[in-house]
């Protein structure tokens, strides 16, 4: 579906859709627990919706309810343990988070599936997860082919990652870890990139019973890195309720078109002590030169004198298609840098975010690890391909309100990865949106 977008300010106010990666993370320590569970989670997506069907094919129970999600855990064998369904077939989807949190937990569970995937997801790494996984027990079918077949038993004892391919290969462990019987320490050469999302873990985990110990190591050869360590014996215990977040990584869209409008644009439901790592798009804009206002029920973000800086992404990779929207339009040069990890999502969002602001007539060119973007107050609009990626078209969109000129976005269903209702918040906002006819 191509989508057609002509200039004119976003303004007003708009409720973040549920937090994705809040409710993969949650979703699957209810299935893991043997009780049931009310995962409240306002709005689904298709991420969420392949993390739930892959819970169903391993053996829980999912029914939709008016809050969100009534989670019955897997069955138990008589020793208590979670019972896989054999011979599952897990579709993940487009799902990255998906696919790198269940393979490792389903080789735990000692499930026999087949995981699949569409789109850039088989292409997507899983090494070294891959290779710590077959050291550790599992005999998983070669990699790069979906669908990947899983068999054997994920042991406990002690994996090493590097810190700059995948925060989720260490979730996944962490979430594994408690189906081990053992005691399972995940090294992490430093930096460790994307370092919050395994702190949205270690909050996940915590609210179902289980501690995640952490602390400073250093690797074999010397190097600094970090340990993440889940003691045996401990298991799932389910508290209940548990309450997905608004989405710090999509309300970032409203935010960046508020800083590119005219009288702002407010986002509720959104928590400013949340423990996703993504709210820190106030700081970024706010260094930006975008003016942030909190009150009690929403932040807002409204146009100030807008100048381009140098923005370090390593921790929150996923803000760089917002923030890139906001510098093509700021004074000066804006460097991305710690960005590298970015050409390993839906699409290579380095290639493709630059592409979307030159295609509207800004200017940005990928280096090494990010991207440098000369702000221009002057864009024309014109045609972008999201890539098959729902950060590109989201961001196509909001920049397109700045340009002088439509613009037309290819591919734009692509938003219902994460955010199926963006364009209809979009319109609410004023935004102006046709089909291309
Ligand atoms: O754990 C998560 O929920 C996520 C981790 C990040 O990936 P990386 O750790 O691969 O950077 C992020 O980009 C992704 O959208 C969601
Ligand atoms: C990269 C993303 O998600 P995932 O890795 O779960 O596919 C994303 O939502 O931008």
């Amino acid at each position: 579906m191509n989508l057609v977008i002509d200039p004119g300010a976003l303004t007003g106010e708009v409720r973040a859709p549920s937090s994705k990666s809040e409710a993969h993370r949650l979703l699957i320590c209810a299935a893991l627990s043997a009780d049931t569970t009310d995962v409240d989670c306002a709005t689904t997506s298709a991420d969420i919706d392949a993390t739930v069907s892959c819970l169903e094919a391993l053996g829980a129970h999912v029914a939709r309810t008016r809050r969100g999600f009534r989670v019955v855990g897997l069955p138990r064998d008589a020793s208590g343990r979670p019972r896989p369904a054999q011979g599952a077939l897990l579709d993940c989807g487009e799902s990255g988070s998906t696919l790198r949190f269940l393979l490792p937990v389903a080789c735990a569970l000692g499930a026999e599936a087949r995981l699949t995937g569409r789109g850039r997801l088989p292409e997507r790494p899983l090494s070294p997860l891959y290779e710590g996984l077959v050291a550790h027990g599992c005999e998983l079918s070669a990699q790069g082919r979906m669908p990947l077949a899983t068999g054997g038993r994920l042991g406990a004892g002690r994996f090493e990652l590097p810190g700059d391919v995948s925060s989720q290969y260490v979730s996944g462990l962490l979430m594994a870890a408690p189906l081990t019987g053992g005691a399972v320490e995940v090294l992490v050469s430093e930096p460790v990139e994307s370092r919050p999302y395994v702190g949205l873990t270690m909050d996940a985990l915590s609210r179902f019973g289980v501690e995640v110990g952490e602390g400073p190591a250093t690797t074999k050869g010397g190097s600094p890195a970090r340990l993440f360590v889940v003691d045996a014996p401990c298991g799932f215990v389910s508290p209940g309720t548990v309450e997905v977040g608004g989405d710090w990584s999509n309300a970032a869209f409203w935010l960046a078109a508020g800083a590119l409008g005219a009288d702002g644009v407010a986002v509720t439901g959104a928590d400013v002590q949340s423990a996703q790592g993504d709210r820190q798009i106030l700081g970024a804009l706010a260094l930006l030169g975008a003016r942030i206002v909190r009150s009690r029920a929403s932040v807002a973000c409204a146009p100030d004198h807008l100048a381009g800086r140098i923005l370090d992404v390593k921790s929150c990779p996923d803000l760089v298609p917002p923030l890139a929207a906001v510098a093509a339009v700021a004074t000066g040069t804006t460097h991305v840098v710690g960005a590298a990890r970015l050409r390993l999502k839906e699409s290579d969002r380095l290639a493709t975010v630059s592409a979307a602001v030159n295609a509207l007539g800004g200017c940005a060119e990928v280096t090494g690890d990010g991207l440098v973007i000369e702000g221009t107050d002057e864009l024309a609009g014109g045609t972008v391909d999201a890539a098959n990626d729902h950060r590109i078209a989201m961001m196509a969109a909001v920049l397109a309100t700045r340009c002088s000129g439509p613009t037309t976005i290819v591919g734009a269903e692509c938003v219902s990865k994460s955010y199926p209702a963006f364009f209809e918040d979009f319109a609410t906002l004023g935004g102006a949106v046709r089909k291309e006819s």
